[in-house]
């Protein structure tokens, strides 16, 4: 399962997403396309850049009552994306409901998996502002489980907390990790960052990897330095 990089796109235009994937020529890396881009462009971008051949995980972030995502997911159940989230924060019975509307009448249906803490959050922030009172660790392990209990197939959550997720969850439940930075880069406005290298030691199916990539001077170099420190 997986052991991929998938580049997060987050750009304002559809000019600016397709002229970046240009630079890529021959290859075809997994596209994570996020809010900023699909408020910019809508349903139509999902489906050409998937007509180019590339991947998608389609990252909205879905949080509300459970008739209403479950409605949402069947909307979005259209688009031909490989996988797609949702905040695991919503409960079993949000995610019970989106799984319902993402599966299409044939059956098939993207994988799922919910976001559990965001990689920008730190313990303390959770404890003091989200007033939850347990480790990162505890409250990451307790959403993956209501995630696996709700039939999802994965979460997103920080390659820190991959291993243990696997452990409680089971080797084929899906890791999937932003907050990923070169070791001489820049946090910016993530707390929970490891390296692509730490990223597999630590046993991520997926890393996620934007501005490392998309700021960089040459990104194609910088997605064959993730791919390589990720997966060699
Ligand atoms: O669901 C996500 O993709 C996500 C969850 C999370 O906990 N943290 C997180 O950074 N992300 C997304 O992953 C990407 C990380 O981007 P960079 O920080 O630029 O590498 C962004 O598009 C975020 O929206």
């Amino acid at each position: 399962m997986g052991k991929d990089v998938i580049v997060a796109c987050d750009f304002s235009s559809k000019a600016e997403t397709l002229a970046f994937l240009d630079q890529f020529s021959g290859r075809k890396p997994y596209v994570k396309i996020g809010m900023e881009l699909f408020y910019a462009e809508g349903p139509s971008i999902v489906r050409e850049i998937k007509a180019r051949g590339h991947q998608i995980f389609l990252d909205l972030k879905l949080h509300d009552i459970p008739n209403t995502v479950k409605k949402a997911m069947a909307v979005l159940s259209r688009l031909d994306v490989d996988m797609i989230n949702l905040h695991a924060a919503g409960t079993r019975a949000m995610m019970e409901g989106a799984l319902e509307g993402v599966t299409r009448p044939d059956g098939s249906r993207p994988l799922v998996i919910a976001v559990t803490q965001l990689t920008s959050t730190s313990q303390t922030r959770m404890q003091e502002e989200l007033l939850i009172p347990r480790t990162m660790e505890e409250t990451v392990m307790a959403y993956a489980a209501n995630a696996a209990q709700a039939g999802l197939d994965g979460v997103v959550c920080s390659p820190m907390e991959a291993g243990k997720v696997h452990e409680a969850c089971g080797r084929n439940f899906v890791t999937v990790t932003p907050g990923i930075r070169f070791a001489e880069g820049d946090k910016g406005d993530q707390v929970r960052v490891t390296t692509p290298a730490q990223a597999k030691d630590l046993g991520s199916d997926y890393i996620v990897v934007g501005r490392p990539i998309t700021a960089a001077a040459d990104p194609v170099a910088a997605y064959e330095r993730c791919v390589r420190e990720f997966t060699d």
